[in-house]
């Protein structure tokens, strides 16, 4: 499997942050330290800090939110898990450990952080403590995260944060405690007043999937450049640019960590924007234009999908000639009966994004908060002043006539870039989960045996869902042929499948391809090569390629499932189920949004779960018919 980008080899808990650490989360001026009730009094013991085991603990713990970090922007948002090892270097009080190996998970579908760490660690994880900022989420039906811990003779764990998702939530930790394992979990077994800042470092670096567990929308956040004087724009709309050029790098990076951009009508009309993370490698988000009306432009940067994928939200049956237009440009048009900020949201909680960025005008954003979608604000402040009554402001018309009225941000920052000023701060402050936190037994998991279950739908996506094993993002290598008959062993499903979309073609560029595949660091990496290039390059994909790929398909799933038994196990356990993949946009390998996609996927998992249990003969028309 192709590594994910080497962890600098760094020694010693040196306070300086991590380097090259993306920059959406720093906070350089802490003006005030939020931390959520219930454990702010569990905290309020206080134990002298400095040197004290705890503040070593404390310290390594934000190094582990710190290196968790860095996998942000990188691919599409997700849990940001990082693993720090660490080994006093003598037996003296006070001495600061040796971090001996730490890590960060890459991507869904890439092997954990406590994997690579343990690796890098070598023989000098026996003995020594691993840091977690995040509880592992064995969301696979193995356990890699405990096994490499429990494989390198790791004797104590320090984890940050439970997992917030139910079906994950104490699992691991309970998981370790059963090895032999120590477990520390700050807020339960580790109370001193020296947590309190790795507490908020833990909560920070994942705040999108609290706010996503919590709230079931996407964390969002409401990001805008505006003069001295409070204008987005002068009186006429002219808004290019407000803020300076280190500014709207930033912007790139925060685009770069949201799953999807949202502006209003009047912006597109107004600015044509591109809305992309240009100038930063890595993630592309989705861009989504909220229109009422649909009066938007034929011609627009956003309508070239080439450089990102675009969906536009509107009314229902509004413009239906103009709703085809953008169709056939690639863009994805969704109606609501009632569009809205809140069922927009709804919507892309469904579609399994973590978080949003809003990048409207004043119109669109006013709404947005009145509706409780948004939960952080990132205002960038030039020191320029245009003037104009009428020109535009950042927030539009919410209703309060007194200043005593005002929505007040907690944990602000305020941040130097460039000339600009920013102040970010939250609107809701991060759920913190931990004081509903079931216990084991009331937590759900996967009968490994073939269950009784009743007729029912069940659903899998994300990687991190209970079924999240399913999705061809799942992090389970399978051995199979290339191109040329030779073994390889393909770092997950999807690679296989995209791949194979090239494989076999007598042309140089065609095998750079497959190549290319083979060595994305990532399953959503190979996904998205594999998809722009049968698109840039239909002459190069395979001539029985619609008629041959369902094989493809099955051949891959049946070789991951039989490799791994505890997916096996998995699989037979939703016997009498219905298996749909909740892919809202792939209509032919996903159910859809409404049930309308072919759900191949779904059902050639439950023509292998048949296959398995020896009650069907294998064929997906079976699978249907039945
Ligand atoms: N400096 C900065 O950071 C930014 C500046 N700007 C500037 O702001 C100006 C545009 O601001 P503004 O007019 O407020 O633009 P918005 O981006 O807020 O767009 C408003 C439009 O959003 C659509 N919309 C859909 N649903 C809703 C809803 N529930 N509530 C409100 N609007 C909805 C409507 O589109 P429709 O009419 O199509 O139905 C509406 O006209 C431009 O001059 C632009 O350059 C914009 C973004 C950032
Ligand atoms: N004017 C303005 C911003 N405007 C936002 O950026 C969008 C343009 O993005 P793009 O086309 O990708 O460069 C624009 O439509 C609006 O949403 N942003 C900023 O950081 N600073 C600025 O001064």
């Amino acid at each position: 499997m192709p590594p994910p980008p080497a962890p600098p080899q760094l020694r010693g808990v040196a306070p300086a942050p991590v380097a090259a650490a993306p920059s959406f989360l720093r906070r350089p001026v802490r003006t005030r330290l939020r931390l959520p009730a219930a454990r702010a009094a569990a905290a309020a013991a206080s134990v002298p800090a400095s040197q004290s085991p705890d503040a070593h603990d404390a310290a390594l713990l934000s190094r582990a939110a710190d290196v968790a970090d860095r996998s942000a922007g990188l691919t599409s948002p997700h849990p940001n898990f990082g693993c720090v090892i660490a080994r006093p270097q003598r037996e003296a009080d006070g001495a600061e450990p040796l971090v001996v190996g730490e890590a960060f998970l890459y991507a869904q579908g890439t092997p954990c952080a406590e994997l690579l760490a343990a690796q890098e660690a070598g023989e000098q994880a026996r003995g020594a403590t691993a840091y977690l900022n995040l509880e592992p989420g064995d969301c696979y039906g193995d356990s890699t995260a405990i096994g490499s811990l429990v494989q390198a003779g790791i004797t104590r764990v320090v984890v940050g944060l439970r997992h917030p998702l139910k079906h994950l939530r104490g699992k691991a930790i309970q998981a370790l405690r059963s090895e032999g394992i120590h477990v520390d979990v700050l807020g339960e077994d580790l109370q001193s007043n020296s947590f309190k800042e790795a507490l908020e470092s833990c909560l920070t670096v994942n705040a999108p999937l609290l706010y996503r567990a919590a709230f079931n929308v996407p964390f969002s956040v409401l990001k805008y450049a505006m003069t001295a004087d409070g204008k987005i724009a002068a009186t006429g709309g002219h808004a290019s640019w407000v803020s300076g050029k280190a500014s709207r790098g930033r912007v790139f990076e925060l685009r770069g960590r949201s799953d999807a951009v949202i502006v209003g009508g009047n912006t597109v009309r107004l600015d044509d924007p591109r809305l992309t993370a240009r100038h930063v490698k890595g993630h592309v988000p989705v861009r989504i234009v909220m229109s009422q009306s649909l009066s938007l432009p034929e011609e627009a940067n956003l309508w070239n999908v080439n450089e990102a994928y675009t969906i536009v939200a509107t009314q229902r049956g509004a413009r239906r000639d103009f709703q085809k237009k953008l169709a056939m440009k690639g863009v994805e048009v969704v109606e609501f009966d009632m569009l809205n900020p809140r069922d927009v949201m709804s919507y892309c909680y469904d579609r399994g994004y973590l978080s949003v960025l809003w990048e409207c005008g004043g119109t669109l954003a006013a709404s947005a908060i009145s509706a409780s979608v948004i939960h952080k604000v990132y205002a960038f402040l030039a020191p320029k002043i245009i003037g104009g009554v009428h020109a535009p402001t950042p927030v539009g018309e919410l209703g309060m006539s007194q200043m005593t009225q005002a929505i007040h941000l907690v944990d602000e920052t305020y941040e130097q870039i460039g000339r600009d000023m920013l102040l970010s701060g939250f609107i809701q402050p991060i759920p913190d989960l931990s004081p509903v936190i079931p216990s084991v037994d009331e937590i759900p998991s996967v009968d490994p045996k073939v269950s009784p279950y009743e007729a029912n739908i069940i659903s899998f996506y994300k990687t991190w869902d209970t079924f999240g094993a399913f999705s061809n993002f799942s992090p389970h290598p399978i051995h199979m042929p290339d191109g040329n008959g030779d073994y390889f062993t393909w770092p997950t499903v999807e690679h296989y499948y995209q791949a194979h979309k090239f494989v076999g073609i007598d042309n140089p560029q065609a095998r750079t391809i497959v190549q290319e595949i083979k060595l994305a660091k990532s399953p959503e990496e190979a996904a998205r090569i594999g998809r722009t290039r049968q698109k840039e390059f239909p002459e190069l994909v395979r001539t029985d390629w619609e008629a041959t790929k369902i094989d493809v398909m099955y051949r891959a799933i049946k070789c991951k499932f039989s490799t791994y038994p505890s997916l096996t196990d998995m699989l037979l356990s939703t016997a009498g189920s219905v298996l749909v993949e909740a892919s809202p946009h792939d209509l032919f390998w996903g159910g859809g949004r409404e049930g309308e996609g072919l759900n191949y996927l779904g059902r050639l998992l439950m023509q292998l779960r048949s296959e398995i249990l020896g009650t069907f003969p294998a064929s997906v028309e079976a699978v249907d018919a039945a």
